[in-house]
């Protein structure tokens, strides 16, 4: 029997708010249900809770249970894990959405801010299983009835977004639209926070918002500066989507989609087309949504050819630029080759309309794809502690055909907020980031094979997600460079104490401060008795107790006399290095003379700004006192500690029988560094990238030549940088505490994947440019000189280290031969992808079960003999593949020959497949 009519005025704004369409319905919908419910919208899960008692009719109750049963989930907390936590979250497109549910239901305050005004991206987004049973969770058929109906894993960008944004606004979040984040106000004193700069002027409410985690999630075109992006460059490969209208008939309902089918797997099919329009593809897809979405990769040739392309321009931006794009023959183009992969069942094929009231067709290029560096970044001003982190297309762009990117971006908004929850937590900086790097590594790998299977069990923790899960796998020395005290005032060297007072200031509040801090650290320590922040520490005793205190297990032990100040201070500021992740911007000479005051505070700030809010305890930050309890016999075992080691080190060095017993720390610091600069060898070429200096002698970094302020500082091999120039001589990566060598044949500093092996063929004074390392020249799309810097428009050449920089990253001679292989690349990090089955039979198996899934089977068969029955069309007449193939109900093969990676099979690749290639 029907329900009688509800005359309840917020039930009707429901029913709106449920069924709309369009995000400006989506918006008024929900004013109109808050104003009639009394509530101001973005009042977090209390307005939750309060929409949720006042509409309790049948129809609202069935999505208050799929939220309470989300929002129930033990790591909320009830909504209580992050109730002092402020977010702002830039960017409204599914991964900033999805960001803002798992925050808002962390009990965050959630404010999200997004440049553009509705939603009108149609493009067609693969879902992994784990998505749809994700969106399915959080009411999606209730927001849109037709989601993933039947086999269908796809929905349109906007769609998502849609039902998305429901989800946030009843979840509380403030949303501002129009409106472009476009920097960061660091706090302009102590006790006040962090804000955006925002443009246009945005209302006082939100312009004084002090927020202390940012999240961006603002598609791959804007990465918050400080982060570094990575450019991977393949062959050339120009895609093309297109949108036409979906007027929903039913001829239109009937006509399949097309999964993904690739030239080598249907070859017929491509040379139909070719003679039959002249258009030559590497691949089409067709997804049905609101619209009928074809997306392909066409052959330049065959552009230039149909006339689409006026000219064959080596740089890309000039080939794909608006002046050089004829938009009437592009969209014959599209028209001719969707109608010829439809029969032309599609009828007259009305092209949809982009944002801007244009045809929706775009060409573009995914010869290129960003990758962010890292994931998050901490940043600290006056006292004030800001996470930074990075979701979706920021973090690392998708290459499309792979169909990763909505399902890696989720994967990553659960990481993100499963950050901000630590950080509510209390775990320190270099913890967080650390774990967050660790979960970053994943993230590439991830395929919906190689995840936990049992989807439903999908949450916030990670472990419930990533059966390989290894939190620790970076470690927070490793991330040092991550987390950035800034330092706006110059501070200047040989300055007077009111300059170090300000310093002082900037980093670890004042120095009164610091030098209690230190005291508390260090008090109990026989020998060991801090009254300043000078010469207290000149004896080298005070630093290693400082180092004890917080890693009581660093030494074995032994005994301390006899030890000298320089070898103590030199092994203290190592080992902060390597096992605290401190920056050594201090020489252990300089400690020890005096020589540079400032140096040595900024060095204990670092020390007081990473570890101040640990609570102390005496046993030191590893455990109870019987690991070293300052004061008592182990602070006497600790100090002993330090001399034995140095003394099996030393007798190591001599050639003496250390009684087959290896230091620990041996691994990591072969000797003791008193930080002098090196005597150039004769015969070995000036050191670069500059004649040393001695550490703390000077305000210039040894590489760039640039100003240098003592917190920007890294000390190695005694010379100082900035950290964001110590970069890997051979890939440029920022090089990392524990995580680089320097070459002694060249000097130069490299990262341990690709520090030389002494004998290398390479090793020599200057190798250069290494000709059998730099990319062929290939159709207009490879690099063609060494690993190159591009720097940002309107920056200077050298990498400044609060810009984003993008980078070409030099691919070794097996990537490149790989990669020019392939028409479609594999996964743009170049991670291996999951272990092929070895045998056909085996891939077969596994491809029916749909356990190769994503966008690619990790085998190749030009020939198709391999495949041929397995693969073989099933489409009639066009030999298109129907989605669906037997047995395989998440997508089809036909969705996983988008890619061609360099694997073959069984020997049936035609003279390059073998057995070992599987590997
Ligand atoms: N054409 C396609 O097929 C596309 C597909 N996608 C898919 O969507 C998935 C999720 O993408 P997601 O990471 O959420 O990114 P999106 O690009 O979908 O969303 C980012 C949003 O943030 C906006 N934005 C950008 N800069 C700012 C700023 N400074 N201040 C405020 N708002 C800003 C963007 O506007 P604007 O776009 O105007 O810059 C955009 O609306 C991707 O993995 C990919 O699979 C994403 C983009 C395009």
């Amino acid at each position: 029997m029907a329900e009688p009519a509800s005359t309840n005025p917020a039930h009707a704004h429901f029913e709106s708010f449920l069924q709309a369409q369009l995000c400006q319905d989506v918006l008024s919908s929900f004013q109109g249900l808050c104003e009639a419910l009394g509530l101001e919208p973005g009042g977090g899960l209390p307005q939750y809770h309060k929409i949720k008692a006042q509409l309790n009719y049948w129809s609202a109750k069935s999505l208050w249970a799929k939220l309470d049963k989300r929002a129930g989930q033990p790591v909320y907390q009830q909504g209580r894990a992050c109730p002092n936590t402020k977010c702002l979250v830039v960017g409204a497109g599914p991964c900033g959405l999805r960001a803002a549910v798992e925050l808002a239901l962390l009990g965050a305050r959630v404010v999200l801010v997004e440049k553009r005004t509705k939603f009108s991206r149609h493009n067609v987004l693969h879902l992994w299983p784990f998505t749809i049973h994700d969106l399915r969770a959080l009411g999606a058929k209730k927001f849109y009835g037709r989601f993933c109906t039947g086999t269908l894993d796809h929905i349109s960008i906007r769609q998502l977004q849609l039902l998305l944004l429901k989800v946030v606004l009843l979840l509380g979040v403030e949303i501002h639209w129009g409106v472009t984040f476009t920097g960061l106000q660091p706090p302009p004193k102590k006790g006040s926070g962090w804000r955006a700069q925002l443009q246009p002027s945005a209302p006082a409410q939100l312009a004084n918002y002090e927020f202390d985690v940012l999240i961006s999630a603002a598609g791959g075109k804007f990465v918050p500066e400080g982060f570094t992006v990575r450019e991977m460059r393949g062959k050339l490969a120009i895609g093309i989507t297109v949108n036409f209208v979906n007027g929903r008939t039913v001829e239109e309902t009937q006509v399949p989609e097309i999964s993904g089918v690739a030239r080598i797997y249907n070859q017929s099919f491509f040379q139909s087309l070719l003679k039959a329009t002249g258009i030559d593809l590497e691949n089409i897809v067709y997804y049905k949504d609101d619209t009928h979405y074809f997306v392909m990769t066409a052959k330049k040739q065959c552009l230039l050819r149909l006339g689409v392309l006026r000219q064959d321009w080596p740089e890309i931006d000039r080939l794909l630029g608006s002046a050089n794009v004829v938009p009437e023959a592009l969209q014959r183009f599209v028209r001719a080759a969707a109608d010829f992969a439809t029969h032309g069942k599609l009828g007259k094929l009305e092209f949809a309309r982009d944002a801007h009231g244009r045809p929706d067709i775009s060409a573009f290029d995914f010869t290129s794809m960003m990758r962010a560096e890292s994931a998050a970044r901490v940043q600290e001003k006056h006292g004030a502690r800001l996470l930074l982190g990075l979701v979706g297309d920021c973090l690392v762009e998708p290459f499309w055909p792979l169909g990763t990117g909505v399902a890696r971006g989720f994967l990553a908004a659960f990481d993100a907020a499963w950050m901000v929850k630590r950080w509510a937590e209390g775990a320190g900086p270099l913890e967080v980031l650390a774990e967050r790097e660790s979960l970053y590594q994943l993230l590439s790998q991830t395929s919906p094979e190689n995840m936990h299977r049992n989807v439903a069990q999908y949450g916030l923790d990670p472990a419930t997600r990533y059966p390989t899960l290894n939190l620790r796998a970076v470690t927070p020395n490793q991330v040092r460079d991550l987390y950035d005290v800034v330092a706006k005032e110059p501070v200047r060297r040989n300055s007077d104490k009111t300059d170090a007072g300000k310093l002082a200031a900037g980093s670890a509040g004042t120095q009164e401060e610091l030098l209690r801090w230190c005291q508390e650290q260090t008090v109990g320590y026989p020998g060991v008795h801090v009254t300043d922040l000078s010469s207290s520490w000149a004896d080298g005793r005070a630093l290693c107790a400082l180092v004890h205190r917080l890693r009581p297990r660093l030494l074995e032990p032994s005994d301390l006399q006899g030890l000298g100040a320089l070898e103590a201070t030199a092994w203290a500021l190592k080992m902060a290095e390597h096992e605290l992740g401190i920056t050594p911007v201090v020489s252990a000479k300089a400690v020890v003379a005096g020589s540079d005051p400032l140096g040595l505070i900024a060095y204990l700030s670092h020390f007081h700004s990473t570890f101040k809010n640990v609570p102390h305890n005496p046993g030191g930050l590893e455990g109870p006192a019987s690991q070293g309890f300052p004061g008592s016999s182990s602070a006497v075992l600790f100090l002993g500690k330090l001399q034995r080691t140095l003394q099996r080190t030393r007798a190591q060095e001599n050639g003496e029988d250390t009684g087959g017993k290896k230091p620990r720390l041996e691994v990591e610091a072969k000797s003791p560094s008193t930080e002098e600069p090196p005597a150039p060898e004769s015969g070995v070429p000036p050191t670069p990238p500059s004649q040393p200096q001695e550490a703390g002698a000077g305000d210039l970094c040894a590489l760039c030549g640039e100003q240098l302020y003592i917190l920007e500082r890294l000390c190695a091999d005694g010379r100082f940088f900035h950290r964001n120039c110590f970069r890997c001589r051979t890939c440029e990566a920022t090089l990392r505490p524990g995580d680089y060598g320097q070459h002694p044949g060249d000097g130069y500093f490299y990262c341990f994947q690709h520090l030389p092996q002494p004998g290398h063929k390479e090793d020599g004074p200057d190798p250069g440019p290494k000709s059998q390392d730099l990319p062929t020249p290939d159709e207009n799309s490879m690099p063609s000189g060494p690993s190159t810097v591009i720097p940002q428009e309107g920056t200077s050449p050298v990498p400044n280290p609060r810009q984003p920089t993008r980078r070409l990253i030099r691919l070794s001679s097996p990537e490149r031969q790989r990669l020019s292989s392939l028409k479609l690349t594999p996964d743009p990090d170049l991670e291996p992808p999951p272990k092929p089955p070895r045998s056909c039979s085996a891939l077969a198996r596994q491809a029916l079960e749909g356990s190769f899934v994503g966008w690619g089977i990790p085998v190749r068969s030009p020939q198709g003999t391999c495949f041929a029955q397995m693969h073989s069309p099933r489409v009639g007449g066009t030999g298109i593949s129907e989605r669906g193939m037997p047995g395989n109900g998440k997508g089809g093969h036909g969705a996983q020959d988008m890619s061609t990676p360099p694997f073959s099979c069984c020997g049936h690749e035609g003279g390059a497949g073998t057995e070992s290639s599987l590997q």
